[in-house]
């Protein structure tokens, strides 16, 4: 079997509704021809199209984008369109699922609406049956989302907790981490955030635990931050008179985050001892505190990290094992040299929430400032940038912030030529994906200015992304 996904640039159909053009359906059919049929039926009506030939590959493209319907066959080999309905509960929980069963099969359809299915269709498919089916999914997918909103709009209206703190920016790395995001807040999988330090990984994982759902708390823990000896009765607690200085009973952070998210921070730090108590939390849901009988946990997981964890598994430390149930869903969080579309956006930001904190009028930031600090390559990410400008307003005295109220670390940076550098042996084609991405982040996912910059036409970049399976191919 074929394992392919592509991209359909959506042609100028006559009427397509407005709606259709938002929705994004995701098509998956083991047999080409019916999926490059449902494909050109999809596209007419000015739906944003996405193909799978498999339940495997229709996961990793939901893993990847955002999905609003998921249109499958029932009958596939290898994992069923049951299997797959399922299987999205967990990595898109809130797409609709529409399945296509041939003539004797109503009977598993019938078992799959109550697993939650949208709808079901028999073959042979009627054209505008389909199409309607489709919208009709498409609307309860945006009432439920709405609903969602309101929902949580509501309790942080009730908690007063309109302090959560908001994400800035609109690059397209960021808006495609923040999708994948917000799709997998309501499910209860592990989420695994990457990224260098500075990044906004805690800030994602909040916005996750936010959007959850989640009654209970959400604790943070810095794993780097804790001595590697106070680690396991940090997180899973102890009893009194576990060990010589435990005077009294600890609660831990695991049972703190008990029915919320439990956020574990440079995961990549964890001793072998405290990996397999931790798997073994993750497998069975059970754990003892220090001293203590058995108790069971109930939370979800968020780990970041910075470290290559693949390479921590090479050097035999880090389990591979817990890897896998940590990186059910990856989330990169792009660094701010990649997104410099974002800085403008950061700085308005920050020089709101500092002059506002310190008691001053709002100051603007002079354009050769802002220039610098597109320029500068940003080492410690949005973190830094967050103290430059908390630093320049409390120091400042004027109204504007001028090149004399920043860093010399930055005024004097050598102007940033490009940030792409690649390492010898890097393979062409990865080279192809980091040249066409860095041009996408500066036109701003502007396709048509970045095949120009890049001296090929729209129609060839189109054709790159979906080759190189970028999630941009066709939006
Ligand atoms: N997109 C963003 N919008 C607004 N603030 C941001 C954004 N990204 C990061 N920040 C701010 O930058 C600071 C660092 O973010 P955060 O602690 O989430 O990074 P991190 O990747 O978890 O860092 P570390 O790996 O060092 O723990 C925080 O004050 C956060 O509020």
């Amino acid at each position: 079997m074929n394992d392919s996904s592509t991209t359909t640039p959506v042609p100028a159909a006559p009427t397509p509704s407005a709606a259709n053009a938002s929705t994004t359906v995701l098509v998956v059919d083991d047999e080409r021809e019916n999926l490059e049929a449902l494909e050109r039926i999809f596209a007419r009506e000015g739906f944003r199209v996405l193909t799978a030939e498999s339940g495997r590959r229709a996961l990793d493209v939901c893993r990847a984008q955002r999905v609003h319907v998921v249109v499958t066959d029932l009958m596939m080999p290898g994992m069923s369109g049951i299997d797959l309905l399922k299987a999205l509960e967990t990595v898109a929980p809130d797409a609709e699922v529409v399945l296509m069963t041939a003539y004797g099969t109503i009977e598993t359809a019938v078992e799959a609406m109550r697993a939650g299915a949208y709808d079901f269709v028999e073959k042979p498919l009627k054209r505008m049956q389909m199409v309607k089916t489709v919208q009709k999914a498409a609307e309860r997918h945006a009432l439920v989302a709405e609903n969602r909103t309101l929902k949580q709009e509501l309790s942080a209206l009730k908690s007063g907790s309109g302090g959560v703190r908001p994400i800035i920016g609109s690059s397209p790395a960021l808006r495609r981490a923040l999708d994948i995001a917000y799709q997998a807040a309501p499910s209860t999988a592990n989420v695994l955030v990457l990224g260098e330090s500075g990044t906004g990984k805690e800030l994602l994982a909040r916005a996750i635990h936010e959007r959850s759902g989640r009654g209970g708390a959400f604790v943070a823990v810095n794993l780097a931050a804790l001595p590697e000896t106070i680690v396991e009765g940090e997180l899973f607690g102890y009893e009194k008179g576990a060990f010589t200085g435990a005077v009294q009973k600890r609660e831990g952070r695991v049972a703190q985050a008990e029915g919320g998210t439990l956020f574990l921070d440079e995961i990549g730090e964890l001793s072998p001892q405290v990996q397999v108590k931790l798997l073994r939390l993750l497998q069975e849901g059970e754990y003892e505190p220090l001293g203590g009988r058995t108790r069971r946990a109930d939370f979800r997981l968020i780990a970041a990290t910075n470290k290559d964890l693949r390479q921590l598994i090479t050097e035999q430390r880090f389990r591979e094992d817990l890897y896998y149930r940590l990186n059910v869903i990856a989330i990169t969080s792009p660094p701010l040299r990649d997104r410099q579309g974002d800085v403008p956006l950061l700085v308005d930001h920050f020089l709101e929430v500092y002059c506002r904190k310190n008691g001053k009028p709002r100051m603007e930031l002079a354009r050769e400032a802002l220039e610098k600090l597109q320029d500068y390559s940003w080492p410690g990410n949005v973190r830094e940038l967050e103290n430059v400008i908390e630093r320049a307003v409390v120091l400042s005295r004027g109204a504007t912030l001028t090149l004399a109220d920043l860093p010399s670390q930055i005024t004097q940076a050598e102007r940033r030529g490009s940030d792409l550098s690649f390492s010898m042996g890097t393979p062409l084609e990865e080279i192809e994906r980091r040249v066409i991405r860095a041009t996408l982040d500066h036109t701003r996912g502007d396709k048509q200015l970045a095949a120009q910059l890049l001296g090929i036409s729209a129609r060839t970049i189109y054709r790159k992304l979906a080759d190189l399976n970028e999630p941009d191919a066709a939006e």
